[in-house]
């Protein structure tokens, strides 16, 4: 593999870009991102100390990394498919494109299907992924250094999976945060200052989630030893109760996952 060339460095692609460098799992590749924005690409080369081009015309060997919003797709392939062939490796972390939309926008049959999640920034995310059956072993390996660097690494052999980890993983985060603001906004309405209050929150749910992880323990179980009968959390969670916040939420999640099988084929909703 000559180069692994990143197309759209936002949100989910900043990260993984970030943790590819930080990780150090592709020496044999540098990385080499795609940013037209004169500014963007200054911001980007001081930020990552990396290789930041306006353009990039795909060597055969090249693997591409594709960061960009679903709708993006056909333009970015449009521009660059015409200097590609069945030896280049499409690692899309695009929601709701399926490899058989890739492999025809970008001509190569050679596609890795990931969804990633934002605390890759930090090495803590957890990448889902599926593969065409003519991925050869190389790229899988490679594909496979690289993707732990971003934290965690499922392989599903169904691409049907793709879209309901998205709901579950790649939204996940976010679904936290949600967490996080309504305790932090609670904390003001109580009185707390601010800055009080983001930590509450901040620590509140980052505690939950390192115990969580640290003890490998069912969450009900750690959730009802907080839980003492007919204390004060109990008196929470019973108001939860009453109001089906846990099945609401897994419609939520339901939600995300149907609308990630719609958007390769409907993006803009
Ligand atoms: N955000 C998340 O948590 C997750 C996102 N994803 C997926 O990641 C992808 C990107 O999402 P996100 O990062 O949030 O979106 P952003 O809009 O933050 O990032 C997309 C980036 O792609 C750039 N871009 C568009 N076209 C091109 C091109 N032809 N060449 C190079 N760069 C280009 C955009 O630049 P400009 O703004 O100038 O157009 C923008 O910087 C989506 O497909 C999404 O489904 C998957 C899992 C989680
Ligand atoms: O909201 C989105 O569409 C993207 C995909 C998963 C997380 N963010």
């Amino acid at each position: 593999m000559a180069n692994l060339i990143m197309y759209g460095c936002g949100h989910m692609g900043f990260p993984i870009a970030k943790a590819i460098l930080d990780g150090r799992g592709n020496e044999a590749s540098p990385l080499i991102i795609v940013e037209a924005d004169r500014e963007k690409a200054d911001l980007l080369r001081r930020t990552l100390a990396c290789d930041v081009v306006a353009s990039h015309r795909p060597a055969p060997d090249d693997a591409l990394i594709l960061a960009v919003k679903p709708v993006d797709t056909r333009p970015l392939a449009d521009s660059i498919n015409h200097a590609m062939g069945p030896d280049n490796l499409i690692v899309s972390v695009m929601a709701g494109v399926t490899t058989a939309e890739l492999s025809e926008c970008f001509r190569t049959r050679q596609v890795i299907r990931t969804i990633p999640n934002t605390p890759c920034l930090i090495g803590q995310g957890i990448t889902v992924f599926c593969r065409t059956p003519e991925v050869t072993g190389a790229h899988h390996a490679h594909t496979l250094r690289l993707l732990g660097c971003l934290g965690q690494v499922v392989e599903v052999p169904e691409e049907a999976m793709i879209d309901k980890a998205t709901g579950i993983s790649g939204s996940g985060p976010a679904y936290v945060f949600y967490l996080a603001e309504a305790l932090r906004d609670c904390a003001v309405e109580m009185g707390f200052s601010r800055s009080d209050a983001w930590s509450l929150a901040t620590e509140t749910v980052a505690g939950a989630g390192a115990l969580l992880r640290a003890r490998q323990e069912d969450p009900t179980t750690l959730r009802h030893e907080v839980m003492t009968p007919k204390g004060t959390t109990a008196a929470a969670i019973d108001h939860l109760e009453r109001h089906h916040v846990g099945r609401i939420m897994q419609e939520a999640f339901q939600a995300s996952w149907q609308r990630a099988a719609s958007l390769g084929t409907n993006p803009l909703g």
